[in-house]
Protein backbone atom coordinates (compact mmCIF):
# COMPACT_ATOMS: atom_id res chain seq x y z
CA UNK A 1 0.00 0.00 0.00
CA UNK A 2 0.98 3.57 -0.97
CA UNK A 3 2.33 5.19 2.16
CA UNK A 4 3.19 8.96 2.80
CA UNK A 5 5.01 10.54 5.25
CA UNK A 6 3.85 13.89 5.99
CA UNK A 7 5.43 16.58 8.47
CA UNK A 8 3.93 18.12 11.56
CA UNK A 9 3.98 21.99 11.79
CA UNK A 10 3.65 24.31 9.42
CA UNK A 11 3.77 22.11 6.32
CA UNK A 12 1.42 20.16 7.28
CA UNK A 13 -2.40 21.78 6.47
CA UNK A 14 -0.88 22.88 2.17
CA UNK A 15 0.56 19.10 2.31
CA UNK A 16 -2.92 17.62 2.71
CA UNK A 17 -4.86 19.96 0.75
CA UNK A 18 -2.08 19.23 -2.09
CA UNK A 19 -3.01 15.25 -1.83
CA UNK A 20 -6.44 15.89 -1.33
CA UNK A 21 -6.46 17.60 -5.14
CA UNK A 22 -5.27 14.27 -6.71
CA UNK A 23 -7.83 11.78 -4.45
CA UNK A 24 -5.99 11.35 -1.00
CA UNK A 25 -7.89 12.32 2.12
CA UNK A 26 -5.34 12.78 5.10
CA UNK A 27 -7.30 15.90 6.60
CA UNK A 28 -8.25 13.75 9.97
CA UNK A 29 -4.69 14.98 10.89
CA UNK A 30 -5.95 18.41 10.84
CA UNK A 31 -8.76 17.65 13.41
CA UNK A 32 -6.76 19.08 16.35
CA UNK A 33 -8.95 16.04 18.82
CA UNK A 34 -6.72 13.47 16.73
CA UNK A 35 -4.26 11.74 18.25
CA UNK A 36 -3.45 9.06 15.43
CA UNK A 37 -0.23 9.02 14.52
CA UNK A 38 -0.93 6.69 10.90
CA UNK A 39 -4.49 6.74 9.38
CA UNK A 40 -5.92 5.43 5.77
CA UNK A 41 -7.27 7.69 3.09
CA UNK A 42 -11.31 6.33 3.56
CA UNK A 43 -10.51 4.58 0.01
CA UNK A 44 -8.54 2.36 2.26
CA UNK A 45 -5.99 2.85 -0.93
CA UNK A 46 -3.25 4.81 0.65
CA UNK A 47 -1.59 5.34 4.38
CA UNK A 48 -0.32 8.57 5.92
CA UNK A 49 2.37 8.86 8.65
CA UNK A 50 2.31 12.23 10.83
CA UNK A 51 5.97 12.77 11.83
CA UNK A 52 8.26 15.36 13.07
CA UNK A 53 9.28 17.50 9.82
CA UNK A 54 13.56 16.60 10.19
CA UNK A 55 12.14 12.75 10.08
CA UNK A 56 10.42 13.05 6.74
CA UNK A 57 13.53 12.09 4.64
CA UNK A 58 14.41 9.08 7.40
CA UNK A 59 10.86 6.97 7.24
CA UNK A 60 11.20 7.73 3.25
CA UNK A 61 15.02 6.75 2.89
CA UNK A 62 14.41 3.49 5.19
CA UNK A 63 11.26 2.54 3.17
CA UNK A 64 8.72 2.93 4.99
CA UNK A 65 7.16 5.29 3.00
CA UNK A 66 7.28 5.90 -0.54
CA UNK A 67 7.00 9.07 -0.52
CA UNK A 68 7.01 12.36 1.43
CA UNK A 69 6.93 16.01 1.64
CA UNK A 70 9.97 17.88 3.51
CA UNK A 71 11.70 21.40 3.27
CA UNK A 72 14.53 21.85 1.07
CA UNK A 73 16.22 22.90 4.06
CA UNK A 74 15.72 19.59 6.16
CA UNK A 75 16.90 17.64 2.62
CA UNK A 76 20.23 20.23 2.69
CA UNK A 77 20.87 19.82 6.00
CA UNK A 78 20.21 16.04 6.54
CA UNK A 79 21.39 14.67 2.85
CA UNK A 80 19.13 11.52 2.85
CA UNK A 81 19.27 9.30 -0.06
CA UNK A 82 15.85 10.08 -0.88
CA UNK A 83 14.99 11.12 -4.87
CA UNK A 84 13.54 14.64 -4.79
CA UNK A 85 10.93 14.81 -7.20
CA UNK A 86 8.88 18.24 -7.25
CA UNK A 87 8.87 21.73 -5.95
CA UNK A 88 5.74 21.66 -4.42
CA UNK A 89 6.04 25.33 -4.50
CA UNK A 90 4.62 26.37 -0.63
CA UNK A 91 6.62 26.56 2.24
CA UNK A 92 8.31 29.23 0.92
CA UNK A 93 11.42 30.99 3.11
CA UNK A 94 15.37 30.93 3.28
CA UNK A 95 18.05 30.06 5.10
CA UNK A 96 20.20 33.12 6.26
CA UNK A 97 22.76 34.90 8.48
CA UNK A 98 21.54 37.36 10.91
CA UNK A 99 22.95 39.23 13.66
CA UNK A 100 21.53 41.77 16.41
CA UNK A 101 20.46 45.20 14.81
CA UNK A 102 23.01 47.24 17.43
CA UNK A 103 26.10 44.71 17.01
CA UNK A 104 29.15 45.99 14.51
CA UNK A 105 28.81 43.07 12.14
CA UNK A 106 27.08 43.44 8.51
CA UNK A 107 28.68 40.88 6.20
CA UNK A 108 29.42 37.21 7.52
CA UNK A 109 32.97 37.92 7.10
CA UNK A 110 32.93 40.80 9.65
CA UNK A 111 32.27 38.27 12.59
CA UNK A 112 35.42 37.35 14.97
CA UNK A 113 37.12 34.08 14.49
CA UNK A 114 36.44 31.73 16.55
CA UNK A 115 33.13 33.44 17.41
CA UNK A 116 29.82 31.44 18.14
CA UNK A 117 26.75 31.36 15.51
CA UNK A 118 23.61 28.81 16.68
CA UNK A 119 21.53 27.12 14.43
CA UNK A 120 19.37 24.18 14.43
CA UNK A 121 20.98 23.75 10.81
CA UNK A 122 24.09 22.73 11.97
CA UNK A 123 25.51 21.40 9.31
CA UNK A 124 24.56 23.78 6.46
CA UNK A 125 25.86 26.69 9.10
CA UNK A 126 29.34 24.78 9.07
CA UNK A 127 29.65 24.36 5.72
CA UNK A 128 28.77 27.94 4.48
CA UNK A 129 31.61 29.24 7.11
CA UNK A 130 34.01 26.53 6.28
CA UNK A 131 33.54 27.93 2.46
CA UNK A 132 34.07 31.40 3.86
CA UNK A 133 37.51 30.07 6.23
CA UNK A 134 36.05 31.73 9.00
CA UNK A 135 36.39 29.09 11.70
CA UNK A 136 33.32 30.12 14.13
CA UNK A 137 31.79 27.53 16.41
CA UNK A 138 28.44 26.25 15.43
CA UNK A 139 26.24 25.96 18.90
CA UNK A 140 23.35 23.62 17.82
CA UNK A 141 19.72 24.92 19.33
CA UNK A 142 16.68 22.94 18.40
CA UNK A 143 14.41 26.29 18.31
CA UNK A 144 14.35 29.83 19.54
CA UNK A 145 17.02 29.97 17.97
CA UNK A 146 16.73 34.30 17.75
CA UNK A 147 17.49 33.97 21.87
CA UNK A 148 21.23 33.02 20.88
CA UNK A 149 22.43 36.39 19.79
CA UNK A 150 19.79 38.67 22.15
CA UNK A 151 21.29 36.11 25.32
CA UNK A 152 24.70 37.09 24.13
CA UNK A 153 25.94 33.61 23.81
CA UNK A 154 26.43 33.99 20.07
CA UNK A 155 27.47 36.78 17.56
CA UNK A 156 24.96 35.58 15.07
CA UNK A 157 22.31 32.47 13.79
CA UNK A 158 22.06 30.72 11.10
CA UNK A 159 18.02 30.33 10.51
CA UNK A 160 14.96 30.42 8.52
CA UNK A 161 13.53 33.70 7.31
CA UNK A 162 10.25 33.75 5.96
CA UNK A 163 8.08 37.52 6.22
CA UNK A 164 11.58 38.66 8.41
CA UNK A 165 9.01 39.47 11.36
CA UNK A 166 10.41 37.56 13.91
CA UNK A 167 13.68 38.56 13.25
CA UNK A 168 12.14 41.97 13.24
CA UNK A 169 10.60 41.71 16.31
CA UNK A 170 13.43 40.39 18.25
CA UNK A 171 15.79 43.05 17.10
CA UNK A 172 17.94 41.33 14.86
CA UNK A 173 18.66 41.79 10.95
CA UNK A 174 19.38 39.32 8.38
CA UNK A 175 23.08 39.86 6.44
CA UNK A 176 23.49 36.99 3.84
CA UNK A 177 21.36 34.09 2.24
CA UNK A 178 22.27 30.51 2.49
CA UNK A 179 19.63 29.40 0.07
CA UNK A 180 16.00 29.53 -0.65
CA UNK A 181 14.13 26.36 0.42
CA UNK A 182 10.25 25.58 -0.59
CA UNK A 183 8.36 22.52 0.43
CA UNK A 184 9.65 19.19 -1.91
CA UNK A 185 8.18 15.93 -2.79
CA UNK A 186 10.22 12.80 -1.63
CA UNK A 187 10.10 9.51 -2.74
CA UNK A 188 12.16 6.48 -2.24
CA UNK A 189 14.70 5.57 -4.99
CA UNK A 190 14.04 2.26 -5.50
CA UNK A 191 10.38 2.28 -5.68
CA UNK A 192 10.07 5.23 -7.71
CA UNK A 193 12.62 3.83 -10.00
CA UNK A 194 10.45 0.56 -10.27
CA UNK A 195 7.21 2.10 -10.01
CA UNK A 196 6.40 0.58 -6.42
CA UNK A 197 2.17 0.76 -5.36
CA UNK A 198 2.04 2.98 -8.72
CA UNK A 199 3.83 5.81 -7.10
CA UNK A 200 4.39 7.41 -10.12
CA UNK A 201 0.96 7.94 -11.11
CA UNK A 202 0.32 9.95 -8.27
CA UNK A 203 3.75 11.78 -8.97
CA UNK A 204 2.13 13.00 -12.23
CA UNK A 205 -1.23 13.76 -10.93
CA UNK A 206 1.00 16.21 -8.04
CA UNK A 207 2.91 17.47 -10.79
CA UNK A 208 -0.05 18.29 -12.65
CA UNK A 209 -1.67 20.04 -9.88
CA UNK A 210 1.45 21.93 -8.97
CA UNK A 211 2.22 23.30 -11.94
CA UNK A 212 -1.62 24.42 -12.36
CA UNK A 213 -2.11 26.06 -9.44
CA UNK A 214 0.90 28.58 -10.13
N1 LIG B 1 8.29 30.90 8.75
C1 LIG B 1 8.21 30.01 7.78
N2 LIG B 1 7.57 30.27 6.66
C2 LIG B 1 7.50 29.35 5.66
N3 LIG B 1 8.03 28.11 5.75
C3 LIG B 1 8.66 27.81 6.85
C4 LIG B 1 8.78 28.72 7.94
N4 LIG B 1 9.45 28.14 8.92
C5 LIG B 1 9.71 26.90 8.45
N5 LIG B 1 9.26 26.70 7.23
C6 LIG B 1 9.34 25.48 6.40
O1 LIG B 1 8.54 24.51 7.04
C7 LIG B 1 9.34 23.41 7.48
C8 LIG B 1 8.80 22.94 8.80
O2 LIG B 1 8.92 23.98 9.75
P1 LIG B 1 8.22 23.89 11.15
O3 LIG B 1 8.45 25.21 11.79
O4 LIG B 1 6.84 23.38 11.01
O5 LIG B 1 8.99 22.74 11.88
P2 LIG B 1 10.27 22.77 12.77
O6 LIG B 1 10.08 23.76 13.88
O7 LIG B 1 11.48 22.96 11.89
O8 LIG B 1 10.31 21.29 13.29
P3 LIG B 1 9.99 20.72 14.70
O9 LIG B 1 8.82 21.49 15.25
O10 LIG B 1 9.67 19.28 14.43
O11 LIG B 1 11.26 20.93 15.46
C9 LIG B 1 10.76 23.95 7.51
O12 LIG B 1 11.71 22.91 7.35
C10 LIG B 1 10.75 24.92 6.34
O13 LIG B 1 10.94 24.22 5.13
O1 LIG C 1 10.40 35.22 9.06
P1 LIG C 1 9.22 34.69 9.80
O2 LIG C 1 8.00 34.64 8.93
O3 LIG C 1 8.97 35.41 11.08
O4 LIG C 1 9.52 33.16 10.14
C1 LIG C 1 10.74 32.77 10.70
C2 LIG C 1 10.56 31.91 11.89
O5 LIG C 1 9.90 30.69 11.51
C3 LIG C 1 10.66 29.60 12.00
O6 LIG C 1 10.36 29.37 13.33
P2 LIG C 1 9.42 28.22 13.88
O7 LIG C 1 8.03 28.73 13.92
O8 LIG C 1 9.67 26.96 13.11
O9 LIG C 1 9.96 28.06 15.36
P3 LIG C 1 11.37 27.51 15.85
O10 LIG C 1 12.43 28.47 15.38
O11 LIG C 1 11.24 27.55 17.32
O12 LIG C 1 11.53 26.13 15.29
C4 LIG C 1 12.09 30.12 11.96
O13 LIG C 1 12.95 29.34 12.78
C5 LIG C 1 11.94 31.54 12.44
O14 LIG C 1 11.99 31.61 13.85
Amino acid sequence: MLTVALPKGSLLTDSIRLLQSVGLDFSAFLDSSNRQLQILDPTGTARALLVRTHDVPVYVEYGQAQLGVAGYDVLREKQPRVAQVLDLGFGKCRLSVAVKESSPYRRSLDLPAHGRVASKFVHCAREYFQRLDLPVEIVPLSGSVELGPITGMSEAIVDLVSTGRTLKENGLIEMEVLFESSARLIAHPISYRLNTDGICDRIAAIREMTTTAV
